[in-house]
C-alpha cells in the first residue's frame, strides 16, 4: 500500500454530538459552581511538591476526585461509523476530547519513524503501538459562528459563478484543484496535488503546487480537506432525519467559525487562509445547507487553500529527534507561539486548541540552527499556529461553555464542567506545551516509573489535581521558563495571562529581537 492509501484508509474520526452546559438554573450546575468557588478558596499548595511531603492540593477540598464515577472524566471512543453513535457509551452531556497524539501515530506511519527497536525516550515519545483510542469532539451549537457580512464579499462573486455554484466539482479532480484567492472571487487559479502531509480528526491536510502562477507564497500551498461525516454522504436516504439536520448544522457551524476567523487573522506567526475551492463556503452564512440545496445528492469537498509549513508540526518534529531540543531553541519556539497567542487575546479570540500538532515549522531544527548567525534569524518567523477549529470570538469578560480542547492539554476547570475563561484555558495549554518540550513528556501522563494504580489513574485526574512535577529539569534551576509553566499550570485565580507570559523574560528577552514582532 502506498504512503496515500495509508493515510487516507485510516479510521476516519466522525464528529460527535457536543451540548452546552446545563443551564445556569440547573442543580447539577449549581453543584459545580460551588465545588469551583470551593476550589478557588483553597490556600494555593506548592506548585512544585517535593517527593515526600508531597499530597495532591485538591484531596482534601474535594475528595470526590478519588472517584472515578464522579468525575467528568474524558470517554475513550473507538471510531464508530456516525450511523452508529447511539451504541457509543458516551453520555452526550459528557466531556469528548480529541485523543492525543493520534495524527502522531500517522505521521510516524507515514515517515516510518517508528523503528521496531527505536529507543522511547520519553512519555512524550511513545511508540505508536501502545498510544490509546481517540477521543472525538465538537464544539456545541449552542456557540454563535463569528460571520462577517461583508457585502463586498457577495457583490464580488460573478454571476457565472454564482450560476455554477453548487457544481464546483466539474471543475474539479483528484489530481487538480482550481481554487480562489480570498477576495478574489472572479480569478479561479489551479494548483497540482503533490502529496498527503498530515490528518487530523476533521480533516486530510494535502500538499499542492501552483501550476499558473508566479507568486512564491502561492507556489506551495497546504490544503486542509474537510472529511465530511459519513451521514452526509447518503444525502437522499437520511436529509429529513433530524440527526441528519443536526450533523449539517453542527459541521456548518464549526466550518464557518473556523474560515471566518481565519479570514481575519494577519500575523505572522499565524497559519494564512489564502483561499478557498468554492467561494460560497466563505460568503454564505450557511454553505452547507445552500449546497444541499442546489445538489442534494452530495456536498462538494471543502478545501481551505492555507500557507504551508514545510517542516511539519512540532510534535512530529520533536519526536524525530528524539526530543533533547535546546533551551535556546524552545525559547525561540514559545517567544513566537506567544507572539500568535497575544495577538488571538488581543482580537478576543480564544483558540481553545494549542498543542504540539497544531505549531507547525517553516523550517526544519537543522535549518533554525544555521541561521542563527545570519540576520535571517531575526526577520523571519519559524512558526505558525494552525487549526482554527475550536476557536470562538468572544466579547472581552464572556465566559465560554463548550467543552472541548485535546485530553492532554485541557484546563481543570473544562474538565470540572463550569463556565471557564477561555483566555486562562489557552494559557493552561502554553504552560503544557512549554513542559512538555523542557521534560520531552507531557506533564499529566503518568509518572516515570510510576506504580501500576498510579498508571491506571486517568489523566483528567492528575490534572484536576494539578498533579504534575519537573524531572528533568532541577528544583534549582535558574531557566526562566519554568516560571511559565509553574504560573500557568496553577489554579485559573492565580493563573497568568498571555500578557503575564509575553512579559516575562523567557519571552520578552527574544521577541525584543524580533523584526517581526
Ligand atoms: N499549513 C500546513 N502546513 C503543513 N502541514 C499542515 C498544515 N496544516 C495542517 N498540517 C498538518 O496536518 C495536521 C492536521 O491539521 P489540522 O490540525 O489543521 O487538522 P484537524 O482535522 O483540524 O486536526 P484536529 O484533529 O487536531 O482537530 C497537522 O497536525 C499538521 O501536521
Amino acid at each position: 500500500m502506498d504512503e496515500y492509501s495509508r493515510l487516507f484508509s485510516q479510521p476516519k474520526t466522525p464528529r460527535l454530538r457536543q451540548d452546552g452546559f446545563p443551564d445556569s438554573t440547573d442543580k447539577q450546575q449549581e453543584r459545580t459552581s460551588t465545588d469551583e468557588n470551593k476550589e478557588d478558596n483553597q490556600k494555593a499548595p506548592s506548585i512544585v511538591p517535593t517527593s515526600e511531603s508531597y499530597t495532591t492540593p485538591l484531596t482534601v477540598s474535594i475528595p470526590t476526585f478519588e472517584n472515578v464515577q464522579t468525575l467528568p472524566t474524558p470517554m475513550t471512543y473507538t471510531p464508530l461509523s456516525p450511523g452508529n453513535l447511539s451504541m457509543s457509551p458516551i453520555d452526550q452531556s459528557s466531556l469528548n476530547i480529541p485523543k492525543r497524539r493520534s495524527h502522531a501515530r500517522l505521521l510516524d506511519d507515514m515517515l516510518s519513524i517508528a523503528q521496531p527497536n527505536q529507543r522511547v525516550v520519553s512519555e512524550l515519545i511513545a511508540p505508536a503501538n501502545l498510544l490509546p483510542q481517540r477521543v472525538v469532539s465538537l464544539p456545541t451549537v449552542a456557540e454563535e459562528t463569528l460571520y462577517s457580512d461583508s457585502a463586498d464579499d457577495k457583490n464580488n462573486i460573478k454571476e457565472a459563478y454564482l450560476s455554477e455554484s453548487g457544481d464546483y466539482t466539474d471543475k474539479y479532480d483528484d489530481e487538480t484543484l482550481q481554487g480562489f484567492l480570498l477576495d478574489h472571487w472572479d480569478q479561479p487559479l489551479l494548483w497540482r496535488k503533490v502529496r498527503p502531509i498530515g490528518s487530523g480528526n476533521f480533516s486530510n491536510v494535502l500538499l499542492y503546487e501552483s501550476m499558473d502562477q508566479s507568486d512564491p507564497k502561492m507556489a506551495q500551498v497546504a490544503v486542509k480537506r474537510l472529511k465530511y461525516p459519513e451521514e452526509l454522504s447518503h444525502v437522499e436516504q437520511i436529509n429529513t432525519s433530524l440527526r441528519y439536520k443536526e450533523t449539517l448544522s453542527r459541521l456548518e457551524n464549526s466550518l464557518t467559525r473556523e474560515l471566518q476567523v481565519l479570514k481575519s487573522l494577519n500575523h505572522p506567526c499565524i497559519v494564512k487562509l489564502l483561499g478557498i475551492n468554492n467561494p460560497i463556503f466563505i460568503t454564505s452564512k450557511k454553505p452547507l445547507h445552500d449546497l444541499i440545496k442546489k445538489n442534494p445528492r452530495a456536498l462538494p469537498p471543502c478545501d481551505m487553500i492555507m500557507s504551508y509549513c514545510s517542516a511539519g508540526d512540532l510534535l512530529a518534529a520533536v519526536m524525530a529527534r528524539n526530543g533533547g531540543l535546546e533551551i535556546w531553541l524552545i525559547q525561540r519556539i514559545f517567544a513566537e507561539l506567544a507572539l500568535a497567542v497575544k495577538y488571538l487575546h488581543r482580537n478576543n479570540i480564544i483558540h481553545r486548541d494549542l498543542k504540539l500538532e497544531n505549531i507547525l515549522l517553516k523550517y526544519t531544527f537543522d535549518d533554525i540552527n544555521n541561521f542563527k548567525d545570519s540576520p535571517i534569524y531575526y526577520k523571519q518567523n519559524f512558526i505558525e499556529l494552525a487549526d482554527f477549529g475550536l476557536c470562538k470570538k468572544i466579547e472581552s469578560d464572556e465566559m465560554c461553555t463548550a467543552r472541548c480542547g485535546s485530553e492532554d492539554y485541557v484546563s481543570p476547570e473544562i474538565l470540572m464542567g463550569v463556565p471557564y475563561d477561555g483566555h486562562l484555558s489557552d494559557t493552561w495549554a502554553l504552560g503544557v506545551i512549554l513542559y512538555s518540550l523542557f521534560e520531552d513528556r507531557l506533564p499529566f501522563d503518568p509518572p516515570p516509573n510510576a506504580s501500576v494504580r498510579q498508571r491506571s489513574r486517568a489523566t483528567s485526574h492528575r490534572i484536576a489535581r494539578f498533579d504534575w512535577r519537573w524531572y528533568r529539569l532541577s528544583d534549582d534551576d535558574t531557566n526562566t521558563g519554568k516560571k511559565i509553566v509553574e504560573n500557568t499550570l496553577t489554579r485559573k485565580n492565580q493563573r497568568w495571562l498571555i500578557d503575564e507570559v509575553y512579559d516575562s523574560p523567557f519571552v520578552k528577552d527574544i521577541v525584543d529581537t524580533l523584526d517581526f514582532a
